[in-house]
């Protein structure tokens, strides 16, 4: 098979536009000995030559797998529009042992359509006035645990807040069980998941790792079972932990699924064997990493740009003020929320400019025709925000930062596939409107609380190639109290 692929996608090399292939390797040279944030550079850089040069679409190919990146939102169009083509891509596999069959990962397929189904109202819109308690509840605490910085003026990682305050609000909010990751720095669990992502990218791009024998022999093999087994284990602890409370009547579940919490419904399918207990695992994996990991790099981002761009986070201070008032612990409420206009427009550019999940993949099961190029069954085409979003055609000058891009009339101007942070068609994120209140209360009591200054340049903090374009070295800033 491999050789079969091999020849197959080694005609690419030349039929489809990309930076020069070994007529084996491929692309592998240009990649290898990198960290994550380098090669991330190398994609994006890569992009801008060919899109200078009037290319819409480049090729990569490592060995035996071909990725195709449309460089627009146009060329794009036709996959995001696809109802078919719903596959996700190879490099999808490594994550298999972990949240495999989980509705992210799973091919398409009856199990997928039937869990997405299943899955999207728990996270639905009308849901999100019950989760806001939450919200506000674990924004809290994480002011809390900041407090001290203010008062001692040394440089703090917002990044390691944001992320366990992320944590506990994904196991509070959907889970219904409070794990106190806020107070418990050396989460394991974090740690795991961060290191379980950067062995991702870095088998990815290795074709020798794709050997069982090799990766076992390097040593790889072990470390991502260590991490398998802490990630799961965390998971089963809340599972265990909720459905301990139910039969103990601690909690009383809702009675209606329209009411219930993510994973009650999850049980109560499960007592209708609707799931099995492995499904629901899957699920809540899936969940426990698509819902914190994302929201914690997007909001980690967006402090950055706000220390680095004081005027507008002056702005968004002022339009907070005006709405919640002066007080910085006044309660977050949907109607409040409702009344935000700027910063909705800085947390949209914040979301171009420094992307939360930098490429997805899709993998073709007929071959398609793509900006007159054709891309062979088989291969994976990516889905590229962090290309798409700095597109100079559609996003003029796309290093700066600036929140008027996102003004209606702006908007209009744009290619709807130009800007999608959450992805865009069938396969688009469940867990958006989710997401946004979530960022928004937590962003909410940080600038209420402090002014953000940067402890750092711009770019001593780069984005990472890995599934979520996490900061390489965190958001170094000094907290100063507002009031
Ligand atoms: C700012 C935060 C977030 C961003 C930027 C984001 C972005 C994305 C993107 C780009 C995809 C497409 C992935 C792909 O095709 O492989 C996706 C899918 C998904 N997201 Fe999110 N996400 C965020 C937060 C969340 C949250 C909070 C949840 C859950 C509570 C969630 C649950 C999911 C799930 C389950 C999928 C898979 C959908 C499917 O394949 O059918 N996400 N997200």
């Amino acid at each position: 098979k491999k050789i079969s692929n091999l020849q197959k996608f080694r005609k690419c090399d030349d039929t489809i536009p990309g930076p020069p292939a070994h007529p084996i390797f491929g692309n592998v040279s240009a990649f290898s000995g990198k960290n994550t944030a380098e090669i991330y550079e190398i994609f994006r850089k890569t992009a801008d030559e060919f899109r200078s040069k009037g290319k819409n679409v480049i090729r990569y190919r490592f060995l035996d797998k071909l990725y195709v990146w449309p460089l627009t939102g146009k060329a794009l169009s036709k996959v995001l529009e696809s109802t078919t083509e719903l596959n996700k891509g190879d490099d999808y596999r490594f994550y298999y042992p972990w949240f495999g069959g989980g509705v992210l990962v799973e091919g398409f397929g009856e199990r997928w359509r039937t869990h997405r189904k299943l899955l999207t109202p728990t996270f639905h819109f009308a849901k999100l006035e019950g989760y806001l308690e939450v919200f506000n509840e674990e924004s809290k605490i994480m002011i809390e645990c900041l407090d001290k910085y203010a008062e001692s003026g040394k440089t703090v990682d917002m990044f390691e807040y944001i992320k366990r305050c992320a944590l506990d609000v994904i196991c509070g909010a959907a889970m219904g069980t409070k794990v106190n990751a806020q107070y418990y720095h050396e989460h394991p669990y974090v740690k795991a998941v961060e290191g379980f992502n950067t062995l991702a990218i870095q088998h990815a791009l290795n074709p020798l790792y794709e050997f069982d024998f090799i990766y076992w022999a390097v040593g790889l093999k072990k470390q991502k079972d260590e991490y398998l087994h802490t990630m799961k284990k965390f998971t089963g602890d809340v599972i265990a932990e909720r459905q301990a409370a139910i039969a103990s009547g601690e909690v009383e579940r809702e009675t209606s699924k329209r009411k219930m919490n993510f994973l009650d419904i999850l049980l109560s399918s499960g007592e209708a064997n609707i799931l099995s207990d492995e499904d629901i695992r899957q699920e809540v994996d899936t969940f426990m990493f698509a819902g914190h990991d994302t929201t914690t790099t997007s909001l980690s981002w967006m402090c950055w740009n706000m220390a680095h761009h004081p005027d507008i986070q002056q702005k968004v201070y002022e339009e907070l003020v005006s709405i919640f008032g002066e007080d910085p612990n006044t309660e977050v409420t949907t109607e409040g929320l409702s009344k935000l206009e700027y910063t909705e427009r800085v947390l949209k550019e914040s979301k171009r400019q420094t992307i939360p999940v930098p490429a997805l993949q899709r993998k073709l099961i007929n071959d398609m025709e793509i900006d007159g190029y054709t891309i062979p069954s088989g291969a994976n085409v990516a889905i590229a925000p962090m290309v798409l979003h700095k597109n100079a055609e559609a996003f003029p000058d796309p290093d700066k930062f600036d929140p008027d891009r996102f003004l209606p009339d702006e908007i209009a101007k744009r290619y709807a596939y130009d800007y999608i942070p959450f992805s865009a068609g069938l396969r688009n994120c469940i867990g958006q409107k989710f997401a946004q209140m979530n960022e928004k209360v937590m962003l909410i009591y940080i600038l209420k609380n402090f002014r953000l200054e940067p402890m750092a340049g711009f770019n001593a903090t780069k984005p990472v190639f890995e599934a979520v374009a996490r900061p390489s070295h965190g958001i170094p800033v000094k907290l100063i109290r507002r009031n």
